[in-house]
């Protein structure tokens, strides 16, 4: 058996994988569709978009079969997203990479695979639309086609995503894709007896940069609060820009002490970047930490609420 190789771009094209927030979200209807068409079309066992991720194959939507994810070492989908049109095995038993790989030795028994590589909105190849079939099937240039059109259209849902989902002036998730990716955090740390804590913060003061230096001046505020915000957590905490000068971060397997720690964190780099840019004003901002508790945050909107009220009495007592 032949693993697949790493792509020259592996960092770049991890961190754009990253960045679109897909990762282990829910089944969503839009690729579904997408996939159950696939499968009708070839009429084939199985239609999937997957995701390669560094080391496993996480699949967003599933016809046919019941999984989620594999292993990246045994992946055909590791080695589709090395070339740049569709990467076709008419027989698996017949190709020395894959006569003796584990999902064609064992369950589901692939014979047939074709998948066509998937491009994120930045150009990096994240994973393939690919068919799978547990016999051996010849696959013509027409069926290249359709499979690259289809695989077009799954592409169409990655930048919808990431239109729906990221603030475009900070590139942090909106509330929209705090939403969806909060959801499925909490329920997992609830699942998992993992603790996790909720920070609201709001920013203090920015009417009056608006007011006195400009609107542009108060956008630059904002983006480079971000920019500090990404730095002080780490890539498995979502944050997000809620809206106007509010933010959001969701720490999960951290502690109320913990999360305490990566704001202390987060204030001394801003005290850095104050005293260095010296503007004639200081960036600062309120927070309010809410230690999540699964039996009284029955919603996402119930701890978002808890961590805006405390923030509002901590801005009220600082004054
Ligand atoms: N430049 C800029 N300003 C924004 C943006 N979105 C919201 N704001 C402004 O942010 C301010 C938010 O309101 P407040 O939180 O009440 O203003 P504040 O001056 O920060 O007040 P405190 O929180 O009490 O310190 C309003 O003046 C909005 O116009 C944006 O995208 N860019």
């Amino acid at each position: 058996m032949k693993t697949p190789d790493i792509p020259p771009d592996e960092d770049a094209r991890l961190a754009e994988l990253r960045s679109l927030n897909v990762l282990d979200t829910i089944a969503e209807e839009r690729f579904d569709r997408l996939t159950r068409m696939a499968r009708r079309l070839f009429g084939v066992d199985v239609a999937l978009v997957s995701l390669v991720d560094e080391n496993r194959q996480w699949f967003k939507s599933c016809a046919g079969m019941e999984l989620s994810e594999k292993p990246r070492d045994i992946s055909f989908c590791g080695h589709a997203i090395l070339g740049d049109g569709a990467f076709v095995i008419p027989d698996a038993l017949q190709d020395e990479r894959f006569c003796d790989n584990p999902l064609v030795t064992g369950p589901p028994h692939v014979r047939f695979y074709a998948g066509c590589p998937l491009r994120g909105p930045g150009g990096r190849k994240l994973g393939t639309l690919c068919i799978i079939d547990s016999k051996p099937r010849a696959f013509s240039d027409e069926d290249v086609e359709m499979l690259v059109d289809l695989a077009l259209m799954v592409e169409r849902e990655f930048s919808a995503i990431e239109w729906a989902t990221v603030d475009e002036l900070t590139g942090l998730s909106n509330r929209r894709g705090f939403m969806m990716l909060a959801q499925h955090s909490l329920q997992l740390c609830t699942r998992q007896n993992i603790p996790a804590a909720l920070v609201f913060i709001d920013l203090d003061h920015l009417k009056q940069v608006n007011d006195q230096l400009g609107h542009a001046e108060g956008d630059r505020v904002l983006v480079t609060f971000a920019q500090h915000l990404m730095k002080a957590f780490r890539g498995s905490d979502v944050v997000a820009r809620l809206g106007g000068d509010e933010f959001l971060v969701l720490l999960t397997n951290h502690s109320e002490a913990a999360a305490e720690k990566a704001m202390a964190r987060l204030q001394r780099a801003l005290d850095a970047t104050n005293e260095a840019q010296a503007r004639g004003y200081d960036i600062s901002f309120s927070y309010g930490l809410v230690e999540f508790d699964p039996k009284r945050h029955h919603t996402i909107g119930a701890l978002i609420s808890e961590g805006d009220s405390l923030m509002y009495k901590t801005k009220k007592a600082r004054r």
